[in-house]
This record gives structure tokens, sequence and C-alpha cells, in this order.
């Protein structure tokens, strides 16, 4: 039994602003859509995922990655469900669970729900009993009461036998609001699953604030730390630059950047924290653009990264490895510089130093070595 999950995502989230459309919007680091990918990725019984997309929407869906194949969407929700629909005929598939890539906070348990109440029935989708009184309303006012019983809230993904659903899709004018009402017109028993209150759709700018917090709360408390390394050789100078900051030496730092050996070793903390490589992966020491770069680039990136992957910087602590120059008289400026450059308090950061007691290329001062640590919290 071959299970696809198609996810529509070839609308325009006119209602929701914003500079990008609504699923392709940032939510807790991630674009909206990537959440529920990932969801369905990991989903026991789910074989393949069809993401169906905007023409214009093209490279931002190759650059979710490997795994989604991708379906130009039509001019209506049906119109695009019928894309996918058709794009998988004659692939052997029997179950389609379509969703919407306007929410991001389905669960397996829901998937789960649906593929067992598929073994009873051709369709299954989750809904949600409506519980607050409904009125209608005209002019401001209300002008009369509605009785709930029997209404509920419908939400997706909603799971058919697939060449049921194609037919459904085949036979239908268009302009359904969902898959649930083009199966019904074609005559096929829908099982009502029970929903999820937060499964809802972003609809509405103030929806995302919303997910947000239920993502986070889903999530809880997600700690990440990272450790960095760095060492550069003396050279013939006047001054070296350490955490920002220009110390006056009878030597300088040697190095294809500024050599600011305390901010790399920071900077690769955090790369390291957030698993994203160290500072040659991002900027090649063999790209010329980078000779002589002052290092606080490399460190302005790597935080604008904490930010993407919906981390904030908990406090740093660097360690300054040398005999000489003596780092005590800068290092409250060392602290401020480095904070400013992280946006954080200075209280967060540390910069302290030791010598290695005469021992090693440090003790003969051949050059200067730093460790670093970075401590990242869930934003
Ligand atoms: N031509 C369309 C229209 C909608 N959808 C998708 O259907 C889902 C539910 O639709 P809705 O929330 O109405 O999204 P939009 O049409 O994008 O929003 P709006 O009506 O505010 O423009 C969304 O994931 C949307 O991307 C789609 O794939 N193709
Ligand atoms: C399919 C749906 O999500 C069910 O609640 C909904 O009908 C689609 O969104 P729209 O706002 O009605 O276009």
């Amino acid at each position: 039994m071959t299970t696809a999950a198609i996810i529509v995502a070839a609308g325009r989230g006119t209602r929701a602003g914003g500079d990008l459309p609504k699923q392709w919007q940032g939510l807790a680091g991630q674009p909206v859509l990537a959440h529920s990918l990932a969801t369905f990725a990991a989903a026991p019984g789910i074989d393949r995922v069809l993401l169906v997309i905007h023409p214009d929407d093209r490279d931002r869906a190759l650059a979710l990655g490997s795994g989604v194949e991708l379906v130009v969407g039509g001019t209506s929700r049906d119109a695009s469900v019928r894309n996918a629909l058709e794009a998988l005929a004659g692939s052997g598939t029997s179950r389609v669970l379509i969703h919407d890539g306007a929410r991001p906070m389905l669960t397996q348990g829901l998937i789960a729900r649906l593929l067992a109440a598929l073994d009873h029935a051709p369709g299954a989708a989750p809904a949600v009993a409506v519980t607050d009184a409904l009125w209608r309303g005209e002019g401001g006012k209300v002008v009369g009461t509605q009785d709930r019983t029997g209404l509920y809230r419908a939400q997706t993904p909603q799971a058919f036998h697939y060449d049921a659903l194609l037919a459904a899709h085949r036979g239908h004018p268009g302009g359904a609001a969902d898959d649930v009402e083009v199966a019904r017109a074609h005559g096929l028993d829908v099982a009502i699953v029970e929903g999820d209150e937060d499964n809802l759709k972003l609809t509405f700018p103030g929806d995302f604030a919303r997910a947000e917090r239920l993502l986070k709360e889903r999530r809880g408390m997600d700690i990440r730390l990272g450790n960095g390394y760095d060492v550069h050789a003396f050279c013939d100078g006047d001054h070296v630059w350490l955490c920002g900051v220009k110390v006056p030496h009878g030597k300088g730092l040697l190095g294809h950047s500024d050599a600011d050996v305390g901010m790399h070793a920071l900077t690769d903390a955090i790369y390291g924290a957030l698993a994203l490589g160290d500072i040659g992966t991002h900027f090649p020491p063999s790209d010329p653009q980078w000779k002589g770069a002052a290092s606080h680039i490399f460190l302005r990136h790597a935080v604008e990264m904490i930010a993407q992957h919906g981390f904030k910087l908990a406090n740093a602590d660097v360690t300054l490895i040398c005999e000489r120059p003596k780092i005590g008289p800068h290092a409250a400026e060392m602290r401020r510089v480095l904070a400013d450059i992280m946006g954080v308090d200075v209280a967060r950061v540390s910069v302290k130093a030791t010598t290695s007691e005469r021992l090693g290329f440090t003790g003969r001062e051949e050059g200067i070595a730093a460790v670093a640590t970075a401590a990242l919290v869930s934003a």
C-alpha cells in the first residue's frame, strides 16, 4: 500500500499580508512549510510527499532540500489538488492525505488517526466541534442565533482512497472549499476524525504569533553548546587584533583575515552549536575576497545564523592563551565590543586569558591560541 501526502502551497496568502506568501514566511526559525514537511517526512506510513507550489516559488521550494516532489498548482485550491492527484496517476498510489501548507502545526498523532480511519471509510478528515455559541450579525449587531448542534470546524490533512478522490476531482466542476466537499459531491462517505485545536490555519497576520507560541510550547527548552579553537602565529608588526580590540604589541599575527584569534574561536563556537561547520565553511580562505577581512564580518554572520535557526545566545566565554600581550587591561573593552557585535548584554560575554606557563608554542611566544564556548537557547 503506497501513501502519498500532498501539501498544497500554491496560494498567495493575500489575507496574511507580509513580504512573502504566508507559507514562505518564517516561523520559529524556518519557513512555515518546513514544519509540515518535516512532520510528514518522519511520519510512519507516509511513502511520498508532493509539494504543490506557485511557479514563482520554484527557487524557494528547491532550497527546502531533497526528498520533496514539486508539482505546479492551479488558480484555486481544488485546481492545485487536482494537479497533484493527476501527477500521481499510474504510480500505484493507494491513499492520499491532502494538507494545507498554511497549517504548520499538524502532528504525527493526527496522521496516524486518519490512516487508521481509512481502513473503514473511503475518506476521513479532522474536525473540531463548535463549542462557542453562534450568532448571526448585521450592521455590528446580533440579529439571531444559530443552533451549533452537529457543527464542526474543518481541518486538514484530509485523507482518501486515491482512486476514489481522483475520480471525484475529475467529476467536480470546481470551486470547492476543501476535498471533503469534492468527495461528498461524488457520493463518498467521509469519517470525522478528532482534530486538534492547535492545528490552526495561518490566515491573518496575528495567526503567526499564536503558531509561534504553540510551537515553542511544544518544543520546550532547547539548549545547544558549541566550542571553538583557533591559533595564529606571530609575525612582524606593531599590534594584534584580539576580540575586536587593537592591542599594541611588538609583533603582529599572521592570517588570511585580520587574524583575530579570539573572535575566530568564538565564531566557530557558534557555528559548532548550530552544527554549521566552521568559518572556513562559510568564508573559504581560498576566496581572495576575505583576505585581510575584519573578523566582525564572520561573527556577525554566525550571529545571524543563531536567529535564523530559532535560537538566541545565552552566553559566550573566550579564553586567550598567550604570555604577552597582557590581556587584563583590555578585557573589559573586548567584552563590550563582542557584546555589541552580537547584540547582547555585556554580562553574557566573558573574555579572560591565561599563560601556558612558558610551555609549548604559546609559552615560547610563537603565537596566540584561543578557545571559546557559546551556549544557545531556543528563542
Ligand atoms: N490556488 C491555490 C490557492 C490556495 N492553495 C493552498 O491552499 C491552502 C489553503 O488556502 P488559503 O488559506 O485560502 O490560502 P491562500 O489562498 O494562499 O490565502 P488567501 O485566500 O488569503 O490569499 C494554502 O496552503 C494555499 O497555499 C493552493 O495550493 N492553490
Ligand atoms: C481546507 C480548509 O483548510 C478547511 O478548513 C479551508 O477550507 C481552506 O482555506 P480557505 O480559507 O477556506 O480558503
